[in-house]
């Protein structure tokens, strides 16, 4: 049978709501968002073995897949999804829910039965209550086992999702590393890594594992002296590693990955543009460890031909064929609450102009992006516009920030100083490239200034996602965009492309 049908779900998803009767199954009417989801469905069999209550299920319409073969509570839970999922026509064979109402399920409601109740607690105690969009449509799909394209705003909790998934995963009684999160810097890295450890941190009440999940962060700019032996006594149960440390270890067999059942790539995109990075990323997906062992992984605020990529994942083994696009917010690509404007100057009149809106917008934290000096500029010996900025602003600005700078080119000690000051409160204003564009989180950063335009539309909407990064929050935050009168066609056109709309700003 090839088909959709979809059930009455206004009572308890029980053995009796099961049961259901053909009266109350019908086609679902073709709208255009189901006639974009071509779903395969092969056969028609529920678990009618189970016999607790899983989900209470608002009184709307649920589609349901009859692909529901592995009839365990999870994976029956999994086969709740939002109409707002994109899933790929070629590969899905999931059901969508048609229901606004579970935007109200806690997030511990999705993820009980699949993920630690002593984790869940963590979740709850770090003040994560509500699933974001993209966790509420991911992680059911993931919990059944699928490979995943994450594919959701800038700070719409990403992360989260698929540490749940790994946390589901694991087992902290075996001594092997069972997940590998590849990031493509050290500072999202440490980020990542440290939300991992807190959540697997022990809360107050007794956890029943003996022992307890370890985290280890193999990141570039370090010796690795410390993670090599610490991999040659007892191999770390998740391993978050930039691609260049990974890699080193192992070419040496320092690491193992035999073991590993989740593999994440996130900031996808960014790693397969990078030439330096691509090589290595073919080799970890395809010769490091097998796509019939993992649960692989992918997330991006931004994966420009997705469709092209879906396929490239399935012709080159980098996933399983059945692996789901889901495309959380495809037509808004940013947060809506972040207020974007443009002002017009001459290069010259660059820095008078950003302190005059530092003093006008009174930022609580900003991030002023500056684009990576140019071989030409540095030829001519100029000084680099990141140092110059910063000294006009140490000197001239008197907002009583912390001024602080990130760039490639300062130390690694520098570059982790200057980021775990960020992270520790305090107004701060921080001059970066955009090395600090992709992935940091940093939420009390209210503004951003492109003291340079960014150098394409997916550099401008991540940098753009540096701020509102409060899922929840209604406040507004501001990006302001610096350009001269001949760079507005330019800013034009990452409006048309990313679908925002800028607002010319006068001093
Ligand atoms: N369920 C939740 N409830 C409240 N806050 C959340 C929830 N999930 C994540 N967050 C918070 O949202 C912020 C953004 O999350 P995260 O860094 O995972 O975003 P992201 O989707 O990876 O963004 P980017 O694409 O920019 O990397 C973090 O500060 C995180 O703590």
């Amino acid at each position: 049978m090839r088909d959709w049908f979809s059930i009455d779900g206004r009572s308890r998803w029980n053995e009796e709501a099961i049961k259901i009767n053909s009266s109350s199954i019908r086609r679902p009417s073709m709208t255009s968002s189901s006639t974009e989801m071509l779903l395969q469905v092969h056969s028609w069999k529920f678990p009618f073995s189970c016999n607790k209550p899983l989900i209470t299920i608002p009184p709307t319409l649920l589609l349901i897949s009859p692909s529901v073969e592995r009839s365990s509570t999870p994976i029956l839970k999994s086969s709740i999804y939002s109409q707002r999922t994109s899933i790929s026509p070629i590969t899905s064979s999931f059901s969508l829910s048609i229901n606004e109402e579970d935007d109200h399920i806690p997030l511990r409601d999705i993820c009980e039965g699949c993920v630690p109740d002593h984790i869940l607690r963590r979740v709850e105690e770090l003040g994560y209550l509500m699933p974001t969009e993209i966790q509420r449509q991911a992680l059911p799909v993931l919990f059944s086992g699928r490979d995943c394209i994450l594919h959701a705003q800038t700070g719409s909790g990403k992360t989260l999702a698929y540490l749940l998934l790994i946390f589901s995963v694991i087992n902290t009684q075996r001594s092997a590393v069972q997940a590998l999160i590849v990031v493509p810097t050290r500072e999202l890295g440490m980020q990542v890594a440290k939300v991992a450890r807190m959540l697997a941190a022990k809360s107050g009440q007794p956890v029943s594992e003996d022992k307890s999940c370890t985290v280890m962060a193999l990141l570039d700019g370090g010796t690795l002296r410390r993670q090599k032996s610490w991999l040659k006594s007892e191999p770390p149960t998740i391993i978050v590693a930039t691609l260049g440390s990974l890699c080193q270890m192992l070419e040496k067999h320092t690491i193992k990955l035999e073991s590993m059942r989740v593999l994440v790539i996130d900031e996808v995109d960014f790693m397969f543009n990078s030439s330096h990075e691509v090589s290595s990323l073919r080799k970890l997906l395809i010769s490091y460890s097998s796509i019939k062992n993992r649960q692989t992984i992918f997330a991006s605020a931004s994966i420009p031909q997705h469709r092209r990529f879906l396929y490239d994942c399935i012709q080159q083994k980098w996933t399983k064929a059945d692996v789901v696009h889901i495309h959380a917010n495809p037509v808004q690509p940013m947060p809506p609450r972040i207020h974007h404007r443009f002002l017009i100057c001459s290069r010259s009149e660059r820095h008078t102009a950003l302190l005059s809106l530092l003093q006008s917008d009174a930022p609580q934290s900003a991030i002023v992006f500056v684009n990576v000096q140019s071989e030409k500029s540095k030829k001519a010996g100029n000084p680099p516009a990141t140092t110059v900025l910063i000294d006009v602003l140490k000197n001239s600005h008197g907002g009583g920030h912390e001024i602080l700078l990130l760039e490639e080119k300062i130390n690694f000690n520098s570059r982790a100083a200057s980021f775990s000051e960020l992270r520790q409160g305090g107004a701060y204003l921080l001059v970066a490239t955009d090395i600090a564009g992709r992935g940091v989180d940093l939420p009390d950063t209210t503004h951003i200034y492109n003291f340079d335009l960014p150098k394409d539309a997916v550099h401008y909407l991540h940098r753009s996602g540096r701020t509102g990064r409060k899922p929840f929050s209604e406040s507004k935050c501001v990006v302001t965009s610096i350009i001269t009168s001949e760079e507005r066609f330019v800013l034009q056109r990452y409006e048309n492309e990313l679908m925002f709309h800028c607002d010319e700003l006068f001093l």
